[in-house]
């Protein structure tokens, strides 16, 4: 296998290899770019004018999605996977994978769209950074752009696997990339509202990219991911890539469930208390009148939604954060 199909390898010792680019026997470029950053682009005849970008390890401790790339630049490399697609293959956050933690001093997934510029430290630095090589790749005229930013998340869940579509003014979401997610194993989506902080948002918004953050299942350490089922994700990411993906029903979601959300839980002071038991799974429903949690001169959030549920409930985010997402059942009538 050429050497910079060890991305992962490289990453985790802190490396830069020693050449830059290399050529696999299909004539694929791979060329190193900057930490965890590696671009695949086909040859010329091959491509199909797709642009995709993969992500994963934005959080450090988030390793499934990690692996899953790494076996992706793996058979690439090894000339097994042949693609017609150019790919960025982005490893986000390389200090915290390395130390197996979420962030070492912030969480780079909410420093995005120009919130690292209100920040200092090398995380707001390598936000800024994957800003840079996500806009660079991006920056091709006329093609098709498409970002899947991979995670797992903190505890269980009743929904296994779903995405989060970021929004934008003016710009509906799309019932053929629902398929897609369909088609990859995803049992949910949450249409977003408002604009946000996150990667997949600034891809979407800044750099007009169909975008999405996975959820793929629950974070554990590098090797102990047998019970995080990405089968569905991996075939489907390696018909993208090789241009070989089957025909999309552009109506069918087939089962499909769509959520919204009704209210983000902001945690605005060290008073903030969350009303709920610490292994609570993600899409729990909440009862109409629930008091969720309470914070400075007696702010208290109280569920008013019917059909309520909450994800990531973290009371220990810092200030001014989301400490927890509202969400509610949503329709596919907006769909584009
Ligand atoms: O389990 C949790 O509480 C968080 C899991 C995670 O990292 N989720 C992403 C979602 C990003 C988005 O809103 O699109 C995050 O919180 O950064
Ligand atoms: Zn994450």
């Amino acid at each position: 296998m050429l050497a910079l199909g060890k991305l992962l390898e490289l990453t985790l010792a802190g490396r830069e290899p020693a050449e830059k680019t290399q050529l696999t026997v299909e004539g694929v470029r791979m060329r190193w770019l900057s930490e965890g950053a590696l671009e695949v682009r086909p040859p010329e005849a091959r491509d199909n004018g797709l642009d995709l970008l993969l992500s994963a390890g934005i959080h450090g401790n988030e390793t499934a999605p990690i692996e899953l790339l790494d076996r992706l630049l793996h058979d690439i490399a090894r000339g097994d996977l042949k693609p017609r697609a150019r790919i960025l293959f982005l490893f986000g956050n390389p200090e915290a994978i390395r130390k197996g933690e979420r962030f070492v001093e912030q969480d780079v997934n909410r420093l995005f769209n120009g919130r690292h510029e209100q920040s200092s430290g090398s995380e707001a630095l390598r936000a800024c950074e994957l800003e840079r090589l996500a806009a660079s790749f991006f920056s091709l005229p006329d093609r098709q752009r498409l970002h899947y930013d991979l995670h797992t998340a903190i505890r269980g869940s009743k929904i296994e696997q779903f995405a989060l579509y970021p929004w934008k003014e003016g710009r509906q979401h799309s019932r053929l990339e629902l398929a897609r997610l369909r088609a990859a194993g995803m049992e949910a989506v949450l249409l977003q509202n408002k604009p946000s902080i996150v990667f997949s948002s600034y891809t979407y918004d800044k750099l007009g990219a169909e975008s999405f953050t996975l959820e793929l299942g629950k974070a554990r350490p590098f090797g102990q991911n047998a019970g995080v089922n990405v089968s569905l994700l991996e075939t489907r990411l390696k018909q993208i890539i090789e241009g070989t993906e089957p025909e999309m029903a552009e109506q069918g979601l087939d089962g499909l469930q769509l959520f919204s959300v009704a209210r983000e839980i902001i945690k605005h002071s060290d008073a903030f208390r969350l009303n709920l038991p610490a292994d609570i799974e993600n899409f729990s429903e909440l009862d109409v009148g629930y008091v969720l949690a309470e914070d400075l001169a007696n702010t208290r959030w109280i569920i008013e939604e019917q059909g309520a549920r909450i994800i990531f409930p973290n009371p220990k985010v810092k200030n001014g954060l989301r400490a927890g997402i509202l969400i509610v059942p949503t329709t596919d009538e907006n769909l584009a």
